[in-house]
């Protein structure tokens, strides 16, 4: 068995990926972020007070035949952008791309925070990190795919994202003419519930190799690619008109200049991000703002939609290792 559901970008940014989900009988439609970051499957519900959710579609277990309340079961994040939500939990059936789990845990939002009150692109997110990084308790809830490895051809997904158009998340399965060049795997360190691989070298434009090891997440639910200061200075002394913008929080630059390339090691081949995914969006009038920033005080490098854009990324827990392929 497979399932294969398409994502959108939410905005002319490419900030986050959408894709539609099925909940409960009969089906409720939600627009959900899908986050290989997280392990929290929240959603903008009945319970939310309706201030917070207007312009959310929201997910309303009383109408649903197949919902049942997780009595005593709570739950309650912080992201890494100090966005935040909580709740309770329902069990539900739950379909993405074609394939159902029946029993997933739905954790319903009671409490969300301003950005996500102001971010009417999603109704909640679809975590799909380990089931290690769950927040629920007293009795920790399994992730949609964690439920439906078992049942799946293979116990694989791949995340396909691309700039302004289209793309895909597949499960139980590998469609390598997505891809232009070959996958290769790199194994993940699970002690902190992330899809967490090491790389040890970085070129900026065509480049010698630079040894620098990084130790990153692959991460569809952060809109940038943020990496350790010195890779990240060393590729703005690049970038001729690139500066340190205090306000904006980052390395901005004119938007006519020609961005090089960034590649980054994955085992013994490299991923390159072309220097136009770089280019990340407008600030104001011709200052843009540049989709590779530094990951400084997260503790970790975050490879997010800049760097999975340029690639078909294979998260497989069956084998615990990370794929990339060229794109
Ligand atoms: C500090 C490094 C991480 C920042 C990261 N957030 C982001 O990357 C948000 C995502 C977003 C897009 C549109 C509207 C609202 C939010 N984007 C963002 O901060 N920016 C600012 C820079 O310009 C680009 C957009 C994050 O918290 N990602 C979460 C998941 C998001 C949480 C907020 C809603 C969208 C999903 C994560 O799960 O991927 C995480 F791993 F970072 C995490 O916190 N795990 C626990």
């Amino acid at each position: 068995q497979t399932g294969s559901a398409p994502n959108h970008p939410s905005d002319s940014e490419d900030d986050e990926y959408i894709t539609n989900v099925s909940i409960g009988t009969p089906a409720q439609v939600l627009p959900l972020d899908f986050d290989t970051g997280s392990s929290d499957l929240w959603v903008f519900s009945s319970e939310t007070p309706s201030s917070s959710a207007r312009g959310h579609t929201i997910y309303t277990p009383s109408k649903s035949s197949t919902s049942k309340k997780v009595s005593g079961a709570s739950w309650s994040i912080t992201y890494g952008d100090n966005s935040s939500s909580s709740g309770d939990v329902y069990t539900d059936t739950v379909t993405i791309g074609g394939f159902s789990v029946t029993g997933q845990a739905v954790e319903s939002a009671t409490k969300v925070s301003t950005q996500f009150v102001q971010d009417t692109s999603n109704s909640g997110l679809v975590g799909l990190a380990l089931d290690s990084g769950n927040t629920v308790k007293p009795t920790k809830q399994k992730t949609w795919f964690s439920n439906a490895s078992s049942h799946l051809a293979q116990p694989v997904f791949t995340a396909d994202l691309n700039h302004q158009a289209d793309g895909s998340y597949n499960f139980g399965f590998i469609d390598t003419t997505l891809a232009s060049g070959p996958i290769t795997y790199v194994p993940i360190s699970t002690g902190n519930g992330f899809w967490e691989f090491t790389s040890a070298s970085y070129a900026i434009g065509g480049g010698s190799s630079k040894k620098h090891s990084t130790d990153g997440i692959a991460d569809t639910g952060t809109t940038l690619l943020l990496l350790d200061d010195t890779i990240v200075d060393a590729y703005y002394n690049q970038v001729e008109s690139a500066q340190y913008d205090d306000s904006q929080e980052g390395y901005t630059f004119d938007c006519s200049e020609d961005l090089p390339s960034f590649s980054f090691a994955v085992g013994s081949s490299t991923i390159t991000v072309p220097g136009s995914l770089i280019n990340f969006a407008p600030v104001d009038g011709n200052t843009c703002f540049g989709g590779l920033q530094s990951d400084d005080g997260i503790g970790i490098s975050i490879f997010g939609d800049v760097a999975i854009k340029a690639a078909l990324v294979v998260f497989d827990l069956g084998n615990k290792r990370l794929g990339w392929a060229q794109k």
